[in-house]
C-alpha cells in the first residue's frame, strides 16, 4: 500500500465558517514547496482549518516544480516530432503527479474530469506550439498558467470532501487584471481592487465558502489573454487580494522559517527575521532573495493597514516573520545578506562630458531606450559605472545581442565598457550605522582577499551594495554572515548587531 494511502487523515473541521464572520479576513497563501504532492495538500488543508477564528481566502501556487516543467515542455516542444508531444517526460510527470493526487486525496469526479481536460487542453497548446514553431511569451504565459488552474482545483475539491465549504476561482474571474507585457504583467490596481473586493464580499444570504485563488495569474486589460506576474508572483496575488478585501494581514507560507539571515542554500546557520519593514523585504526580494517576489509589497505600501507574516508549513508553530510599514531598528545592524550573481557592469568613461550637465541624463535616456533598468549605481569624477541583471531583462538566446546594441548606442557618447561575471552583495542593514557595518565588512572581505569593484549605498537606507567577481560571491557571503550573525549557538539575536 502507498505510504499516503496508509494514512488516515484525521476529517478536517473548519468551525462554522461565516457564521461569525461575514467577509472574508485574513489571505494564506501557499507556494509549490507548500502543496508538492498530495500529502502536502493535506497539511495544508489542516493548516487552513487549524484557526477556527479565521475566515480565510487562499492563494495557492502551482505544485512542486510545475511551473519549471510546463516552461520545459515549451522548449522541447519547438524541437520534438510532433507525435512525441505527448510522451515528452515533463508532461508525462505533470500529468502523473496531478493525476495521482486526484487519486490520493480522493476527489471529486467532476474536478477530476476536469483536471483531465486541461491536461489535454495543455497538450493541444504543446501540439500548436509545435506547430507554429512558435514559443512567445504570451504562449508562455498560456502554457504556465495550467499549473495554477489544476493545483487550485484539486485542493478546493480535497476541501469539500471533507466537509469545507470551498469554491476555485481562476484570478482573472475575480478581476484580476495587468497590462499586455507578458511574462511580467504590471497588476492595474485601479481595474483590479474593486472588482476583487465586489467579487469576494459575501452577499447576504449566500453561502459561505472559502475562495481558493489561483496565485500568478490574470488577464491582460486590452488582449484579455492570460497573464502571469513574473515568476514567484503569487506573493503578489496574495497581496492584491489582501490590499483589495482591505486586510490587516496577508500569510505566505514558505518552506522555511520566515525570511532568513541569508540565503539557506548558502549559508548553512541562518536564522530568521523576526520582523522587517516593507522597505527592507523589497530590497532583500529585489537584490535576489528568492523568498518574496520583489513587487508583492506594493499593495501592502498602497493599503498602510494590511501586514504580511511569513510563516513556514512544515513547521507551522514557529512565529515566522512580520512585516510592517515601520519597525524600531536602534538594535539592527544588519537585517539579513543576499546574494545576486550573474550580474553585468557597465563602466562608462567620458573626461570631457561627465561634468558637463545633462550628461547623466543622456546615459539614462540609453538605458530608457533600451528598456533597460540598473540596478546599482556609482559616479566618480569620469566615470559612471552600473550593473544590470541581463536574466532579468533578456530572454536567454538575445543577452549577448542586447548589450552589444546598448553598448553602440552608449559609445556615440562616452567609452563604455562591460564586466561579465560579477555579482552583487547587499547587506540590508539600519545605514545610520553605515561606518561600523562598512569597517566590518571591508576587514573581513580584506581577510578574505575579496576585492570590490563598486559600492552604493541606495537612497532607500536599508541597503549597502558591494558589487564583487561573481566567483566570490558565495564565499563573501558567507563570510559576511559569520562576521554579523556569528556561528551557530552564538546567541545572537538576529539583528546582526556586534556581540
Ligand atoms: N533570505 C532568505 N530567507 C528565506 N528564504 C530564502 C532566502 N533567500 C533564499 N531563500 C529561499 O527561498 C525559498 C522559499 O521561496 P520559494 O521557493 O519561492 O517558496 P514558495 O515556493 O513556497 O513560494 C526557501 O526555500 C529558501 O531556499
Ligand atoms: N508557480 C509560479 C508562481 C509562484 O509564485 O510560485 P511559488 O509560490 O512556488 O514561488 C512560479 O513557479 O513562479
Amino acid at each position: 500500500m502507498h505510504l499516503l494511502q496508509a494514512r488516515t487523515p484525521a476529517p478536517l473541521k473548519l468551525q462554522a465558517p461565516g457564521q461569525a464572520l461575514s467577509q472574508v479576513d485574513v489571505v494564506y497563501k501557499f507556494g509549490g514547496s507548500s502543496v508538492r504532492d498530495a500529502e502536502r495538500m493535506r497539511e495544508v488543508a489542516d493548516i487552513v482549518c487549524s484557526f477556527p477564528e479565521h475566515l480565510p481566502c487562499v492563494v495557492l501556487s502551482a505544485m512542486g516544480k510545475t511551473t519549471n516543467m510546463l516552461l520545459e515542455c515549451g522548449e522541447l516542444a519547438l524541437s520534438c516530432h510532433t507525435d512525441q508531444i505527448g510522451s515528452l517526460p515533463p508532461l508525462r510527470a505533470i500529468r502523473d503527479l496531478h493525476l495521482a493526487t486526484c487519486a490520493e486525496l480522493g476527489v471529486e469526479p467532476p474536478v477530476r474530469a476536469e483536471v483531465e481536460r486541461l491536461l489535454n487542453e495543455l497538450q493541444q497548446l504543446l501540439i500548436g506550439i509545435n506547430i507554429m514553431q512558435d514559443l512567445t511569451a504570451r504562449a508562455k504565459d498560456s502554457l504556465v498558467s495550467f499549473g495554477e488552474r489544476m493545483a487550485t482545483r484539486i485542493f478546493a475539491s480535497y476541501l469539500r470532501s471533507q466537509g469545507v465549504p470551498a469554491r476555485q476561482h481562476d484570478a482573472w474571474d475575480l478581476g484580476f487584471t495587468t497590462d499586455d507585457n507578458f511574462g511580467n504583467g504590471d497588476i492595474i490596481y485601479d481595474d483590479t481592487l474593486p472588482k476583487v473586493c465586489a467579487a469576494l464580499t459575501f452577499k447576504p444570504g449566500a453561502p459561505r465558502e472559502l475562495p481558493i485563488v489561483t496565485g500568478f495569474l490574470a488577464k491582460a486589460k486590452s488582449s484579455r489573454a492570460i497573464t502571469t506576474l513574473g515568476r514567484g508572483g503569487s506573493d503578489l496575488s496574495a497581496t492584491v487580494l489582501g490590499a483589495a478585501l482591505q486586510l490587516k494581514e496577508v500569510q505566505v507560507w514558505k518552506d522555511v522559517d520566515g525570511v532568513l539571515s541569508s540565503d539557506p542554500r548558502i549559508v548553512k546557520n541562518t536564522r530568521p527575521v523576526t520582523e522587517l519593514t516593507f522597505e527592507e523585504a523589497t530590497e532583500l526580494a529585489y537584490f535576489g532573495a528568492q523568498v518574496l517576489h520583489p513587487l508583492a509589497m506594493q499593495p501592502a505600501i498602497r493599503c498602510g493597514s494590511l501586514s504580511v507574516r511569513v510563516k513556514n508549513s512544515y513547521n507551522r508553530t514557529a512565529p515566522g516573520s512580520v512585516i510592517t510599514a515601520t519597525r524600531d531598528l536602534s538594535n539592527t545592524v544588519v537585517t539579513s545578506i543576499v546574494l545576486k550573481p550573474n550580474v553585468t557592469m557597465v563602466d562608462i568613461h567620458s573626461t570631457r562630458m561627465l561634468g558637463a550637465h545633462g550628461f547623466l541624463s543622456k546615459v539614462f535616456d540609453v538605458f530608457a531606450r533600451h528598456q533597460v533598468s540598473v540596478d546599482v549605481v556609482a559616479t566618480s569624477e569620469v566615470s559612471v559605472s552600473l550593473t544590470l541583471d541581463p536574466k532579468r531583462i533578456w530572454n536567454d538566446g538575445e543577452v549577448d545581442e542586447e548589450i552589444d546594441r546598448l553598448v553602440y548606442d552608449l559609445e556615440r557618447i562616452a567609452t563604455a565598457s562591460i564586466t561579465r561575471d560579477a555579482a552583487i552583495v547587499s547587506l540590508i542593514c539600519n545605514v545610520s550605522r553605515t561606518s561600523e557595518i562598512l569597517q566590518r565588512s571591508f576587514s573581513v572581505l580584506l581577510r578574505e582577499g575579496i576585492s570590490v569593484s563598486m559600492m552604493s549605498q541606495g537612497a532607500s537606507k536599508v541597503n549597502i551594495s558591494l558589487v564583487i567577481d561573481a566567483a566570490d560571491g558565495q564565499r563573501a557571503v558567507k563570510a559576511l554572515h559569520e562576521e554579523f550573525f556569528g556561528s551557530e549557538g552564538c546567541g545572537c539575536n538576529g539583528d546582526g548587531a556586534a556581540q
